[in-house]
């Protein structure tokens, strides 16, 4: 898109070396790279950032952003088998194409960025004739839609809105919303149930199955984070704590205090089955209480 096709508020600008679109309206801030279509900020006016970027993120292209809100696709992690590479698919690593910006008159930003296969270096066996196409939508409440469309062959396909949220003191939060539901710990290599709201006390890597709206309730920010989500079947809960912060090259060792990750997600047995030229919708609308 050029720049002149931009409607107010919105601009195309170089960020930490890289392609990306600011936004900056009488509603909000934000600011998303073309690299991933990765969302890097969303700041409704008054408030402190909803986002968490990590102070030591890479910034290469075809490289991942520590922070913010990596898009995973095609495949979650390493994939269903375990086997897949680059971790938590191409997509963000890929250079997506915005494809249309709009501000409307109740002053919400909408982008929408596309990704087929062409832009894709290695599609890792994935097949090239797949159609995605990311909204955004950023006003006092954020939206985000990935939408998939297979093409010829029928496809499998893991998502998730890695969403890194900035917190008070992650040691200090509850998220609520999981309460009974039934999870898969990474971390123990077992399924289990959730009992009452969700606390950080060690490394936590999670992936629940559950549809529910999550709040995170966060009384030394003195805000409660409230992700409310459509056609997704998981939530991941992440927090790296101590030694896996140290181990990163890409995360500071002390910030995992100041974020936690509530992905909205389908994986694993959840993974989206596409016949040919079907399509499939997942969301998640962010807002502050
Ligand atoms: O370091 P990456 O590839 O961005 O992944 C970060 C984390 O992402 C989470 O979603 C996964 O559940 C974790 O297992 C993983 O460690």
């Amino acid at each position: 898109m050029s720049e002149k096709n931009l409607p107010q508020g919105v601009s195309i600008v170089t960020e930490n070396g890289l392609e990306a679109v600011r936004i900056d309206t009488e509603l909000c801030t934000g600011l998303v790279y073309r690299n991933g279509a990765h969302v890097a900020e969303w700041t409704p006016k008054g408030s402190e950032p909803v986002l968490w970027m990590s102070g030591s993120s890479h910034f290469t292209d075809g490289t991942a952003i520590r922070g913010g809100i990596p898009l995973c696709f095609p495949w979650f992690g390493p994939g269903r088998d375990g086997d897949r590479t680059p971790a938590h698919g191409f997509a963000r690593l890929s250079p997506w194409n915005l494809t249309s910006a709009e501000l409307s008159p109740n002053g919400l930003v909408r982008l929408v960025f596309t990704l087929t296969g062409d832009d894709v270096a290695d599609l890792g066996g994935f097949p090239a004739d797949f159609e995605a196409s990311y909204a955004v939508t950023m006003g006092t409440a954020m939206q985000l839609a990935l939408t998939v469309r297979a093409g010829e062959q029928p496809l499998e396909v893991e998502e998730a809105l890695h969403t890194y949220f900035a917190v008070g003191d992650a040691r200090q939060v509850r998220i609520e919303g999981l309460d009974g539901a039934d999870y898969l710990d990474k971390v123990a290599g077992d399924r289990r149930t959730q009992s009452g709201d969700v606390t950080f006390t060690a490394e936590t890597d999670r992936v629940y199955f559950s549809e529910a709206t999550t709040r995170i309730v966060d009384e030394q920010l003195g805000r409660t984070i409230v992700v409310e989500k459509a056609c997704s079947a998981n939530t991941v809960v992440w927090n790296p704590w101590v030694d896996k912060s140290e181990a990163m090259a890409d995360f500071g060792d002390e910030e995992w205090t100041g974020m936690c990750c509530v992905e909205t997600v389908n994986a694993l047995g959840d993974a989206t089955q596409l016949s040919p030229g079907a399509s499939h919708t997942m969301s998640a609308t962010i807002s502050l209480t």
